[in-house]
């Protein structure tokens, strides 16, 4: 045995023998999770409570000690949190797909990995899977921090029943993937259009030469780039893995922070946790000074607002719907007045929900 292994045996033995405890210990959460379950089947009430999951590691961030982060304290509780919701009912969760999307990752990023995921030819579609009950919550893509606001998304929030019961912001890196690592053969690269126009610059830099054709996402691109030979794929890393690609070049988009924020909808109500937001769809009638009345309500009770969006009511008009994100719960004490008057004055008003906010 080298002087290296001598040294590593003993406290491989000491993993063990952790590992064995806190399995011990997982199976006893396991089957706590399990009576809670049978509980709420009594009640058929719903599995999954963000608000619980988010207190149960906003605790444990608070008690912990280190070395172990802040940020591997909540991925691992994530997955328990995850597994043992399984046991009480394995949840079924739409997003846009195929395999290796970055909504797909959202959704993994979101719930754990013990969820069935039900991936979608389109965002309509993951909004009628969870309406007509096919899926328990269905992730979305709502804004990205360099193209803005995903327009389809928005309008199906205003016309879905649905509600807003989380939220979701996954960093997004691209690359250019093919088959081989190079781009021998290659006449063009395919991505979805908000891909391709967040790597415009370097594909300009880089491979003016190269065709773009965009496709309906970027896993379908890296689909495609894995049996065609003259393609090359802009994609993330979920894509590259599901289809077994490497990179011709790293981290291509043009912003290095880009991000996109993804919504989680559902027929659930969160209660709230402290830390919320809520996200409300206005309209106000066309005269001078209006919006300034409609947000009035909020600074005069001291709610922040975190988010301001005008999309075109599609009447036909020069109207807009407003989609506004606000600090705080719907039942929170000032958040109520502020609404209330709110209410008074907007043309339009639609609550889609109040959500632990995830920054
Ligand atoms: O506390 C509950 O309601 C549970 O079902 C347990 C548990 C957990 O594992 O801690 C699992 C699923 C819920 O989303 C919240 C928490």
């Amino acid at each position: 045995m080298s002087t290296e292994e001598q040294r590593l045996a003993p406290l491989r033995e000491k993993i063990d023998a952790l590992d064995a405890e806190i399995l011990n210990l997982l199976t006893q959460r396991a089957k706590a999770a399990q009576e809670v379950g049978h509980v709420k089947g009594g009640f058929s009430s719903p599995v999954f409570r963000p608000e619980r999951e988010r207190q149960v590691v906003a605790r444990l961030q608070e008690i912990n000690t280190g070395p172990l982060l802040a940020d591997g304290i909540a991925a691992i509780w994530r997955e328990v949190m995850s597994a043992c919701r399984a046991l009480e009912a394995r949840q079924t969760i739409a997003y846009l797909g195929p395999a290796g999307t970055f909504s797909e990752q959202a959704a993994q990023t979101y719930f754990g990995h013990s969820i069935v995921g039900l991936p979608c030819a389109s965002l309509d579609e993951v909004f009628k899977s969870v309406e007509k009950g096919a899926a328990q919550f269905g992730v979305v893509p709502v804004e990205n921090s360099s193209e803005g606001a995903i327009s389809r998304t928005l309008d199906l929030l205003l016309d879905s029943s649905m509600r807003i019961s989380g939220e979701v912001v996954l960093p997004i890196r691209h690359h250019l993937l093919t088959k081989t690592g190079n781009l021998d053969g290659v006449t063009t690269v395919c991505a979805h259009a908000q891909a391709l126009a967040q790597c415009q610059q370097w594909l300009s830099v880089h491979a003016p030469h190269l065709k773009r054709q965009a496709v309906s996402s970027n896993a379908e691109a890296a689909r495609l780039a894995a049996s065609d030979p003259t393609l090359v794929a802009i994609a993330g890393d979920p894509a590259q893995e599901a289809y077994g690609l490497q990179a011709v070049a790293a981290q291509i988009q043009d912003d290095p922070h880009n991000r996109t924020r993804f919504v989680v909808v559902g027929a659930y109500e969160c209660q709230p946790t402290g830390k919320d937001q809520t996200s409300l769809v206005l309209s106000v009638d066309n005269q001078p000074g209006a919006v300034h009345r409609l947000l009035a309500p909020l600074a005069k009770h001291g709610v922040s607002m975190n988010r301001f969006e005008s999309r075109p009511a599609r009447k036909g008009t020069w109207e807009y719907h407003f989609y506004i994100d606000i600090a705080g719960h719907a039942d929170d004490a000032k958040v109520v007045k502020a609404l209330e008057e709110l209410k008074e004055t907007a043309a339009f008003y639609k609550n889609l929900g109040s959500y632990p906010h995830s920054a």
